[in-house]
């Protein structure tokens, strides 16, 4: 059976020219902008991919802009258009972060008086004491290792336009980070990125699919992401040489081989069977699916049909 039933496979060449008409191109400052955030981005994927990623979701924006307006009449009342929210999913360590900051930044020059906010489901994690407490410090990142609760609060509040406060999780503490929150407060849009941004806490009143308005899957080949991920373990040990408040320091002491079999293990034993269980199965709630090769390439994008 077709894996993307519901979609158009869309090759990169067809893609990259379905809205170059009215693409402006990126300024230096906006392509340094883009170098800053990782240097390795191709600059090539932001005009061939991004830009009419970027363009697609104005549809959408104007789509719900519309709604709301006939929404009004009807109601015989103004109703504010809620802010834009965009979930952007996919394996730890598939790119999801890169691609949200770029897709930011790319919002930001498109809506220029708008404010885009970005926010991480990882500081909805529960603290290392908590996953300790509860013996699922092994499951961290699975359903449980989150608290779905304040997250679909969280959204709830942001799309009633509230001041939110939230917490902050760091790679380099491994943990929550005690003494600094996130105030998110009335953006115009939010992008929320991480593992379980499609997935759907049962037993509730409120659905967290209910509050997206666009959402993005970040895909690629499993020996890929792996690589990925062994690749970003390996500048994680490096960024911790100097620094002993750093959970990577311990791994730093150790022999290298010992330290990279440790992280091909975390692999095997956490991440993929996360993503094969959790995370690949919530892939078919996307509107876009990304789907990445060698190289973090992107080769293919899947537009959901209906
Ligand atoms: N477009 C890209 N081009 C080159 N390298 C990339 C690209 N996207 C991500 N990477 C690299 O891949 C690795 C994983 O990326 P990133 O940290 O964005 O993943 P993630 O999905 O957010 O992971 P996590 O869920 O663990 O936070 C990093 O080393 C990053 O530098
Ligand atoms: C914080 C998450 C869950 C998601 O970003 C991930 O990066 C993680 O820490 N996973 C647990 C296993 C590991 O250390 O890779």
């Amino acid at each position: 059976m077709n894996k993307f039933i519901n979609y158009d496979e869309i090759s990169r060449e067809t893609w990259q020219n379905l809205y170059l008409s009215s693409i402006v191109p990126l300024t230096n400052r906006e392509l340094d902008a883009i170098r800053s955030l990782n240097d390795e981005i191709s600059l090539q994927d932001v005009i061939d991919v991004y830009l009419p990623l970027i363009h697609l979701v104005r549809l959408y924006k104007k789509n719900i802009e519309d709604l709301s307006f006939s929404k009004g009449l009807f109601l015989q009342k103004i109703v504010q258009t809620p802010p834009l929210i965009i979930g952007i999913s996919g394996s730890v360590a598939v790119g999801k972060s890169t691609t949200a900051r770029l897709v930011q930044l790319l919002l930001s020059r498109e809506f220029k008086k708008l404010s885009v906010e970005l926010v991480t489901t990882d500081g909805f994690l529960y603290p290392t004491s908590v996953l300790k407490e509860r013996k699922i410090l092994e499951r961290k990142g699975f359903p449980e290792s989150y608290d779905m609760e304040r997250l679909l609060d969280f959204l709830y509040r942001v799309k009633n336009s509230e001041r939110c406060e939230i917490p902050l999780y760091s790679h380099e503490t491994y943990d929550i980070i005690e003494d600094k929150t996130q105030i998110i407060d009335q953006p115009d849009i939010l992008i929320l990125e991480g593992i379980n941004v499609l997935q759907n806490p049962q037993s509730e009143l409120l659905y967290v699919s209910d509050f997206y308005d666009f959402s993005i899957y970040v895909d690629a080949d499993e020996e890929l992401i792996e690589k990925w991920y062994l690749e970003r373990f390996d500048s994680l040990l490096k960024l911790a040489e100097n620094d002993p408040h750093n959970y990577y320091h311990q791994f730093t002491k150790m022999p290298y081989d010992e330290v990279m079999q440790l992280a091909r293990q975390t692999w095997t034993n956490t991440n993929l069977p996360n993503l094969r269980d959790y995370i690949e199965p919530t892939r078919n709630r996307a509107e876009v699916i990304l789907h990445k090769t060698a190289n973090h390439y992107i080769d293919k994008i899947y537009l959901k049909k209906f």
